[in-house]
C-alpha cells in the first residue's frame, strides 16, 4: 500500500529517470490534452462505480483518478503544495 506522498515522489522519480516501460512516461509523452482525456475517462468511471459497484470497485476508479490527476500535476509542473495551498 502506498500514500498519496509517496505515489507523487514515484511518479517524479520515473519522470526524471524515464525507465524503459513505464506507462507514466508513456503518459507524459502522450501530453495534457491526452492525460486530461484520461482523467474525465476515469472521473465518469468514478461516477459509474458509485452508482453501480461495489466500494471496493469505487475505490479501485478513484485510485485510478487520483493516479492521472498525479500525472497532470507532473505534466504541469505542479507540486503537491501547490495542490495543498488550496484545500
Ligand atoms: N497507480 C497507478 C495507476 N492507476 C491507473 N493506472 C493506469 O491507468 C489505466 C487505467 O486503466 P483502465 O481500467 O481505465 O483501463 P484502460 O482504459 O484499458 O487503460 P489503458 O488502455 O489506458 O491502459 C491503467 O491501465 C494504467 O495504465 C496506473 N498506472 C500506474 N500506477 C502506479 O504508478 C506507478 C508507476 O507506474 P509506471 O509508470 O507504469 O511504472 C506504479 O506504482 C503503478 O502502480
Amino acid at each position: 500500500m502506498k500514500s498519496f506522498e509517496q505515489l507523487y515522489a514515484e511518479l517524479a522519480d520515473k519522470a526524471e529517470s524515464r525507465p524503459e516501460g513505464s506507462g507514466t512516461v508513456a503518459q507524459l509523452d502522450a501530453g495534457v490534452h491526452a492525460i486530461g482525456k484520461k482523467i474525465v475517462e476515469e472521473a465518469a468511471e468514478v461516477w459509474m462505480a458509485a452508482e453501480y459497484q461495489s466500494t471496493t470497485e469505487t475505490a479501485e476508479e478513484i485510485s485510478q483518478l487520483l493516479y492521472h490527476l498525479q500525472v497532470l500535476m507532473l505534466a504541469k509542473g505542479i507540486t503537491l503544495d501547490d495542490v495543498y495551498a488550496h484545500l
